[in-house]
């Protein structure tokens, strides 16, 4: 069955000038995300509403947050199929992005949907984060991110300790939760202070005229 939202005009609403690249990562996921493992057999007629309109939600909170700052880097972790980074990246052209995605198989993916939709502002790195902070913390030519992204990794207990210590000071993490978002920042509110995370809160995110919206827990690194 073709994708239910294949034509309509919410994709150039919500996805602008990113369409085009969009259409190519959409029409490869189509034909190969299922085989090759990245989104579920019951997926394949939703790509559009589940996992790219899903991921461009975060699009506004990243923009936010990089506004005035003169490096505008984010990275992703535990990127997958490419969700959110795939997609962020697509919409935010000056924006440079990292996803960080330990299985080798991902990777390959990843590498080739960055070279098929000709993204230019992606560099990928094959390690668990707790690795890249490792590396961080020792190598002093490495700079902290701006804004942090990921969707579907990890529980808020185990996340912040891969994700906050990625960011520099006024750096903020963004991710993709569902309903259960204020729970998890309730039971991880040591370990969210523990790397330096204040104010954890969960938003509303929109993802598009007449679609349900999803939610994103952010928390900004001292
Ligand atoms: C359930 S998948 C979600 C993938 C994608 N973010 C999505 O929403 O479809 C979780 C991903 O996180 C990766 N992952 C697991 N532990 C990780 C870690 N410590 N650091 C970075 N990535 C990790 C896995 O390899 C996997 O690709």
């Amino acid at each position: 069955m073709a994708d239910e939202l294949n034509g309509s005009p919410i994709l150039k609403e919500v996805l602008g000038d990113a369409l085009p690249k969009l259409e190519v990562f959409h029409a490869k996921l189509e034909q190969e995300g299922e085989p090759r493992g990245l989104i579920g057999p019951r997926d394949v007629d939703i790509i559009w509403e589940r996992h790219i309109l899903n991921s461009a939600a975060i699009v506004p909170f990243v923009r936010e947050t990089t506004d005035g700052m003169r490096f505008k880097t984010v990275a992703d972790v535990g990127s997958g199929g490419g969700f959110p980074g795939i997609v962020a990246a697509a919409c935010l052209p000056d924006h440079e992005f990292t996803l960080i995605e330990p299985m080798e198989r991902r990777v390959e993916w990843l590498t080739e949907c960055v070279d098929e939709m000709g993204l230019e502002n992606v560099s990928i790195v094959r390690a668990r984060s707790e690795e890249v902070i490792t590396v961080l913390r020792k190598d002093r030519s490495m700079h902290p991110y701006a804004v942090v992204t990921c969707r579907a990794v990890a529980p808020m207990t185990k996340l912040s300790g891969w994700t906050l210590p990625l960011l520099k000071p006024q750096g903020r993490l963004v991710a993709l939760k569902g309903r259960s978002a204020q729970a998890e920042i309730d039971k991880a509110a040591k370990m969210i202070a523990k790397y330096k995370g204040v104010r954890p809160r969960v938003v509303e995110a929109p993802v598009g005229p007449g679609l349900e919206p999803t939610h994103v827990v952010l928390v900004d690194r001292k």
